[in-house]
């Protein structure tokens, strides 16, 4: 412990995402403890800061209350202040910086005013064209309060609705320049919308609770806040509730084959009880366990899970095998997904803080442990060691996806390639490093079939994207 704190602390950044919500009360309740829940519910995608926007759909146009912080919902919203904020209609928001750093000003939602009233905007994903759309709107006298490439969308949506008729025709104007990745939940002062990228990289759902209807990122917030779920946006879809009812656009949906799902949201970032666009995350993890058996078997005594992204696949592996499923590691449940770590000259320290080992439970057995993914290769090296130390005969290491080997631009944030430990290494020089006695990872073609054939975007593995990527690398270059 000492060595952690005689460190210089950064916030480790793994590979979150942002959370959006968004809810509109046709019987006029105040909604925004329900965004609170709802958020609380979506942290796992995003920890360093959050906020809620309301508007209040019989008042005074225009009149949005919002509140934003740095940290955790539980760290940032109080009972006197959620109860002070009144409405029938708001968005909400958790963060995990892509575009612009991770600072109170760039929290969302993103609220600005605009010749129509106010707007709110909370967003998921990462545009690839965010500096040249900047640029464009600089030079045509746009001043940004933010660094995000998520003001850049909330401009272009309120530039559109000086001409056009209506607020859903605005953000459709605005669709059309934005290229990335996006799930989007817009306030207007009357209306909620909602809109999904037309390759669907991200997820948005829709759920409804007695008379109201509500947008997320993942169904799992619809089950916390009691709401049944409707479906899924389509990919390209907008999506706009009001008085009347719900509406959908679907004018810049594109064929079908052309969509490209974030395949990571299967493998990690989604909780395990989310259900995105028909495929339950929970049971295409469970497949992916059931692949690595088949692909990938090896004689043991125990198949364990590094918990928490882990664990379903290592149920899978053992029902796939027959070698039973058991509990190696213990997880602090104090430790969030963000941690604040030392840098890697002792980040392996803190994966003990994280993680420990039930000794009883491995000593003198063969181990097969299933881990998610391998990134930097920091957990797995410092939990076979774990394992080995607590008396395990051997261990065999197996993860639920191909080898991380290129940069995504879509909102997954994958350390430079250097740092990748798959990056130039075959597999049998990982294995060595982690010091496993068997390393298998899931191999490429299983992705689709864990998908359930939906069509899928695997750049971070393959190198292939589904749309140009830029040309140098923007990730983190609007701080410039
Ligand atoms: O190779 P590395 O660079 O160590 O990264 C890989 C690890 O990071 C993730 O877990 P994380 O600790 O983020 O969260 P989890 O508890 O939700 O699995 C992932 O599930 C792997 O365990
Ligand atoms: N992780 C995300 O979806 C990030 C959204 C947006 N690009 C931001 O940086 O705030
Ligand atoms: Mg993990």
């Amino acid at each position: 412990m000492q060595e952690i704190y005689e460190q210089n602390i950064e916030i480790d950044k793994l590979r979150e995402e942002c959370g959006v919500f968004g809810i509109y009360d046709f019987d006029g309740n105040d909604v925004a403890s329900t965004i609170y829940y709802g958020l609380f519910a979506l942290q796992h995608r995003g920890q360093e800061s959050c906020g809620i926007a309301v508007s209040d759909t019989r008042g005074p146009k225009g009149q949005v209350q919002s509140y934003k912080g740095m940290g955790l919902v539980q760290e940032v919203f109080t009972e006197g202040g959620l109860s002070g904020m009144k409405g029938d209609i708001g968005v909400g928001h958790v963060r995990y910086s892509t575009a612009g750093a991770s600072t109170r000003e760039n929290a969302q939602p993103l609220v600005l005013n605009y010749i129509k009233g106010t707007l709110a905007l909370a967003h998921n994903g990462n545009l690839i064209n965010a500096p040249e759309l900047r640029e464009e709107l600089s030079y045509g006298g746009a001043i940004f309060q933010t660094t995000i490439d998520s003001e850049v969308i909330a401009y272009h949506i309120a530039r559109e609705r000086v001409t056009a008729a209506t607020a859903e025709e605005a953000v459709a104007g605005a669709m059309k320049k934005l290229k990335g990745a996006y799930s989007l939940v817009v306030m207007s002062p009357r209306k909620l919308m909602g809109a999904r990228d037309p390759y669907g990289f991200k997820p948005l759902c829709i759920g409804k609770r007695d008379n109201a209807y509500i947008l997320v990122s993942e169904s799992c917030a619809l089950d916390t806040i009691g709401a049944e779920f409707v479906r899924d946006v389509l990919p390209g879809e907008i999506v706009t509730i009001t008085g009347d009812g719900i509406h959908s656009d679907t004018r810049m949906c594109i064929p079908k084959e052309k969509q490209a799902r974030c395949i990571f949201e299967y493998i990690y970032f989604a909780r395990p009880d989310s259900c995105i666009d028909g495929v339950n995350v929970y049971q295409s993890r469970i497949m992916a366990g059931r692949f690595l058996a088949m692909d990938s078997p090896v004689e043991a005594d125990l198949v364990v899970g590094v918990p928490e992204s882990g664990n379903a696949a290592a149920l899978g592996y053992s029902l796939q095998s027959g070698v039973p499923y058991g509990t190696a590691f213990v997880k602090n449940g104090y430790v969030g997904r963000t941690f604040i770590k030392p840098k890697q000259s002792s980040r392996e320290s803190s994966v003990r803080v994280k993680l420990n080992v039930l000794k009883d439970a491995v000593k003198d057995k063969r181990i097969i442990m299933i881990d998610d993914s391998i990134v930097r290769g920091t957990t797995s090296d410092r939990i076979v060691s774990m394992l080995k130390e607590a008396g395990a005969a051997e261990v065999h290491v197996r993860v639920s996806s191909p080898p991380f080997l290129w940069p995504c631009y879509f909102g997954t944030d994958v350390p430079a390639r250097e740092q990748l430990i798959a990056y130039e290494r075959t597999v049998e020089e990982v294995r060595e490093m982690i010091g496993a006695d068997s390393l298998g990872y899931l191999k490429l073609e299983r992705l689709e079939e864990m998908a359930d054939g939906l069509p899928i975007c695997k750049g971070c593995f393959t190198g292939k994207y589904p749309m140009e990527p830029p040309k140098e690398d923007i990730r983190g270059s609007y701080e410039k």
